[in-house]
């Protein structure tokens, strides 16, 4: 039986870099595959990981019609067995109810990878209907944390260093490469400059970014090293 699954984690919890162990598993078994992705932080047609890998992938728009696009390829002889979607929460309620039909009526696998929630713990309309239509619903298993060590659930932007909770859904970024406590502070950042953090819900609630719980000054860098 086909399936529709939805792999959902928080940013940075390792998404992107399983669906393209997924593509390289099931290519590797003499199956073929399509890789879409809408708004990858390394640009159109892509599909990237933050471990280094990338792979070409046809870009989603407004405009896609994912059983229009199987059909298309598979009158022209093209084998499609399976799908490799690619930053689900930016497609439309409509693109998921395609995806949907084209596991029941052509029996084609899709494997769709996403974030649930956006910076102000609201579903995207596109993992919405995922989470309303998928067979199988998987966490990531490898844990994103939270500043407080705890396995991070929530996503939260900051701009110009703040965590903010209002703002347009869509806004293109990454996480910080350092977690937070000594990323560039409030103080120091660019105004405008937007940015994400992993939180557990406990923190993301009460708007506790690292920065703000373990500000630059009591960061581990400035700290005194323990003494042995
Ligand atoms: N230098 C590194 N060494 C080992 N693992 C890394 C490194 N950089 C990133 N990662 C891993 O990659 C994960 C992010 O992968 P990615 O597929 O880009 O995430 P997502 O698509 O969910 O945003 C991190 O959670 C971490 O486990
Ligand atoms: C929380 C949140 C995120 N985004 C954007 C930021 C990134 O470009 C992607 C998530 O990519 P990842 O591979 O999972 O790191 O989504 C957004 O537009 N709005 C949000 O609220």
């Amino acid at each position: 039986m086909a399936e529709l699954v939805f792999f959902s984690g928080t940013m940075d919890s390792g998404k992107s870099t399983l669906a393209l162990q997924t593509d390289h598993n099931h290519a590797a078994r003499g199956l073929a595959g399509l890789i879409f992705s809408r708004n990858d932080r390394a640009g159109h047609n892509v599909l990237s990981s933050r471990l280094g890998l990338s792979v070409p992938a046809v870009e989603v728009t407004d405009a896609t019609d994912f059983w229009a696009e199987v059909v298309r390829r598979r009158t022209r002889g093209n084998r499609v067995d399976y799908l490799i979607c690619d930053e689900v929460q930016f497609y439309s309620p409509v693109q998921i109810e395609q995806l949907a039909r084209l596991v029941d009526e052509i029996a084609i696998n899709v494997f769709g990878f996403g974030i649930s929630t956006d910076f102000r713990t609201k579903l995207f309309p596109g993992s919405a209907r995922m989470l309303e239509l998928a067979d199988r619903v998987e966490p990531l298993q490898v844990e994103a944390l939270c500043w407080c060590g705890v396995r991070a659930t929530h996503n939260a932007r900051t701009v110009g260093g703040v965590m903010v909770t209002e703002g347009e859904q869509v806004v293109v970024g990454n996480v910080s490469e350092t977690g937070g406590a000594d990323d560039v502070g409030a103080a120091e950042a660019p105004t405008g400059q937007v940015g994400y953090e992993v939180l557990c819900r406990r923190h993301h609630l009460r708007r506790l970014t690292a920065a703000v719980a373990r500000p630059a000054s009591l960061s581990p860098q400035t700290l005194p090293l323990d003494e042995d």
